[in-house]
């Protein structure tokens, strides 16, 4: 396969709204926009085809098995086809009587990468945040790397980025870039999200590009707000562009050699000392 070396990306931080057709509505909007301005790889939030709020999660959830129940998966799909384009996003799908946190990567109208988000948010901190996902979500149990044009790229959900060796193991694979569609929250966002952006990108010599929907402001103690502040950062670990909570769009060139330069300048992987510490076993 040929792989481009150099191409623009776009995150997408989308508005969202009580129905679905609406949120989906502006975000083809935006990637017809993206695409005029010649973006090749558009990255979406996690769950950025609804409110995060768990009636909403399952009302907006799709079964990816049933063509009558997957709107969303066929937007994706279908634009890519016709742009030629690669969409990466987040959504809850439903599968089995289950509900999952997934992601999907459609590449020129291929589904090419199908992800379930592996670690689930479970956490509780007094006086900020208390969220358990497991409650309403399974877990998945896999990695989701995958080829194209654009380079190796691996994919996560969110929470996945807390957990360095996950990355790392998707590095050792071989990627280029990774994903986290994401949503954050007004508790932890400010303080660790941008850092754990640009620590996976240093770390693993990679660029980062996550994208979370824009927040939705509600009193109702039951509707997640969402830190957005979408971000994309290179293998030197710079910000090369990010935004504040509400609806947004980055637009930013990738260069793939980038990354070879500075594995080759600063040779990491080469030097890790697996006869002191065994951290990453790789793919089971
Ligand atoms: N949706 C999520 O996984 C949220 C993760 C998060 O906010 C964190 O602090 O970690």
């Amino acid at each position: 396969m040929q792989i481009l070396t150099k191409y623009k990306v776009a995150l997408i931080q989308n508005a969202v709204f009580e129905t679905k057709q609406k949120i989906l509505e502006g975000v083809a909007a935006s990637i017809r926009d993206c695409v005029q301005k010649e973006c090749k790889v558009i990255f979406l939030g996690e769950f950025f085809n609804t409110i995060f709020e768990t009636n909403q999660l399952k009302k907006n959830a799709e079964d990816f098995s049933d063509k009558n129940n997957r709107e969303t998966y066929e937007l994706m799909k279908q634009l890519s086809e016709e742009f030629q384009i690669m969409i990466i996003g987040g959504l809850p799908e439903v599968a089995d009587g289950k509900l999952f946190n997934a992601a999907l990567a459609f590449n020129d109208g291929k589904l090419v990468g199908q992800y379930r988000k592996c670690h689930l948010f479970d956490v509780d901190i007094p006086g900020g945040i208390t969220h358990f996902e497991s409650n309403t979500f399974g877990s998945g149990n896999d990695y989701c790397i995958f080829d194209s044009q654009y380079g190796r790229y691996g994919l996560g959900i969110c929470y996945d980025i807390r957990f360095p060796i996950y990355s790392q193991v998707m590095r050792d694979q071989g990627c280029q870039v990774l994903s986290f569609p994401s949503a954050f929250n007004q508790t932890t966002g400010p303080l660790h999200w941008e850092l754990l952006n640009r620590s996976r990108a240093l770390d693993n010599q990679v660029y980062v590009a996550s994208a979370q929907a824009a927040r939705y402001y509600s009193d109702d103690p039951d509707y997640y707000q969402t830190w957005g502040h979408s971000i994309i950062t290179d293998p030197m670990g710079r910000v090369l562009a990010t935004c504040e909570s509400d609806p947004a769009v980055l637009i930013q060139e990738i260069n793939l050699s980038l990354v070879d330069q500075v594995r080759k300048n600063i040779p990491t992987s080469v030097q890790k000392r697996t006869d002191l510490y065994q951290v990453s076993k790789g793919i089971k």
